[in-house]
């Protein structure tokens, strides 16, 4: 099982008719139990290139090949719930086949049991961040895209966060790709980050955490991080 990704090009055309490249190049593969994490500046076409991967837009040049029959889940950067319905049936919807003991488990690691029957406009961001979480876990996915699942919570919430999504990637061997801001998330949660540049994105560097993500404490992490700053890998 193996996720193989090789961009050449993306552009869109704007209002006034004018082409504007947003990918420039950018290949990788990512094998089963592998958690890719992409870092790149704002605006560069991280979005973009998730929703090529997930096969919501074929309009690029290249390839991308995912793995035979995997299942999907992809978790935007708004939480988007059916407003209408309750936190379980917001993921019982999605995941039909989800056992009792599954859906406990999933709910036990997020902390959302106390929220079962609440609804989506009661939440919080984290919450609702939460509950879309739980979607995606409970469809048990082959293929699992987070596009900035830690964004915009205060740093306490965003630790807490990070550290049930590490939880929940242990739980399954699946391909994960990640997308961050953060070179701290990147290095705690990360197999192997890619660098993209500016906009159009291209593929700087592909770097490997050697460190298992269960022995990343907190010097480990320090550690790291200095080591690629003193690499010095430039973002432009
Ligand atoms: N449907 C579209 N039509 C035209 N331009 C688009 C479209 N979608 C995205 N773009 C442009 O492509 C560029 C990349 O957008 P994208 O959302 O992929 O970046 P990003 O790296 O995910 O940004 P951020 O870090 O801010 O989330 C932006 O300039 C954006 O305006």
């Amino acid at each position: 099982m193996r996720l193989e990704v090789d961009i050449r090009s993306k552009s869109f055309t704007s209002a006034n008719g004018k082409r504007q490249e947003v990918i420039g190049g950018i290949a990788f593969a990512l094998q089963r139990g592998e958690v890719g994490v992409v870092v790149g500046p704002s605006g560069c076409g991280k979005s973009t290139m998730l929703r090529i991967l997930a096969g919501l837009d074929s309009d690029y040049q290249g390839h991308v090949a995912r793995p035979d029959g995997a299942r999907l889940a992809m978790v935007f950067q708004e939480p988007r719930l059916l407003p209408w319905r309750s936190v379980e049936d917001n993921v019982r919807l999605a995941a039909p086949d989800v056992t009792d003991d599954r859906l406990a488990a999933i709910f036990g690691v997020l902390e959302l049991d106390a929220h079962r029957t609440h609804f989506p406009g009661e939440l919080s961001l984290g919450l609702a961040r939460r509950v879309a979480l739980a979607r995606a876990f409970a469809v048990e996915p082959d293929f699992l895209i987070l596009d900035e699942p830690l964004a915009s919570l205060d740093d306490a919430l965003a630790a807490r966060l990070r550290d049930e999504i590490a939880m929940l990637v242990a739980s399954r061997p699946m391909i994960t790709l990640l997308v961050t801001h953060s070179m701290d998330d990147a290095v705690r949660l990360g197999d192997r980050i890619f660098l993209l540049s500016a906009r159009p994105a291209r593929l700087l560097h592909a770097v490997p955490i050697e460190v298992p993500r269960a022995q990343r404490s907190n010097d480990a992490v320090a550690a790291i991080k200095a080591d690629l700053a003193r690499r010095d890998f430039s973002m432009s």
